[in-house]
């Protein structure tokens, strides 16, 4: 039986070959995409594929350079051919969650500005219905706590993360709340309030924005479309 971490490593050398030469790349974040990105330096070094690399956090950024590859700021890019990134949860209508490594913010800006994303998953984060894991939403830190009590009034479970005790800091200095719902109903009604609520930057409901899932599993590697 193969480990989560080879599944994920499998997905992640599997989609590295969705990279053509002259590609603009949206580059995501976490540990599978940590997979897609030396998948993608081992390219560079052997076959000298050159692209550029639109990267979703900082992380993500210094592990690329450090592979050799050009790396732009998504402000500095016109158009991003195609966005690869990990996810926390899939359903069949490949809508997701992400966020777990508090980077949903600069993702959701990446992947909105690609022609095509595709996600890189191991299986066991392909559900029926999203919602056991806890959906991360970045919030600024000034009255948070008031978000926090409203999100609670809601039911929707809210935990401020923590880092050692402290609160996580994201890329833009904000702060992650993860709502602990089990279970999504209408993940577009969630997504509409969230994104109404004052303070809130950006939730991890990804709704409508990927095509493909390449899901590394115990049978070998698949492909799921929209
Ligand atoms: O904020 C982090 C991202 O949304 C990740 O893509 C997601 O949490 C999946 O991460 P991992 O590949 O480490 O499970």
């Amino acid at each position: 039986m193969k480990s989560q971490d080879e599944l994920k490593k499998e997905a992640g050398y599997r989609a590295a070959d969705l990279v053509e030469d002259g590609m603009t790349v949206g580059l995501g974040t976490g540990s599978t995409v940590r997979y897609l990105l030396d998948a993608l330096g081992e390219r560079i070094k052997k076959d000298g594929v050159h692209f550029i690399g639109v990267p979703t956090s900082k992380r993500t950024a210094d592990y690329g350079r450090e592979l050799g590859m050009e790396i732009k700021s998504l402000d500095d890019v016109d158009q991003i051919d195609i966005t690869i990134d990990g996810a926390d949860e899939v359903d069949p209508d490949l809508n997701g969650i992400k966020g777990g490594g508090g980077a949903q913010t600069w993702e959701k800006l990446v992947a909105t500005n690609s022609k095509t994303c595709a996600w890189i998953v191991d299986e066991s984060k392909v559900v029926d219905q999203l919602g056991k894991f806890p959906l991360p939403v970045e919030v600024l830190a000034y009255g948070h706590k008031q978000l926090v009590k409203r999100m609670a009034d809601l039911g929707y479970r809210p935990e401020v993360r923590l880092v050692d005790g402290q609160p996580f800091e994201t890329d833009e200095g904000n702060i992650i709340i993860d709502l602990h719902l089990d279970q999504i109903d209408d993940p577009y009604a969630l997504a509409d309030k969230l994104s109404n609520m004052t303070g809130v930057v950006e939730h991890g409901l990804f709704l409508d924005m990927t095509q493909t899932v390449v899901i590394g599993g115990q049978d070998g590697t698949k492909l799921m479309n929209k």
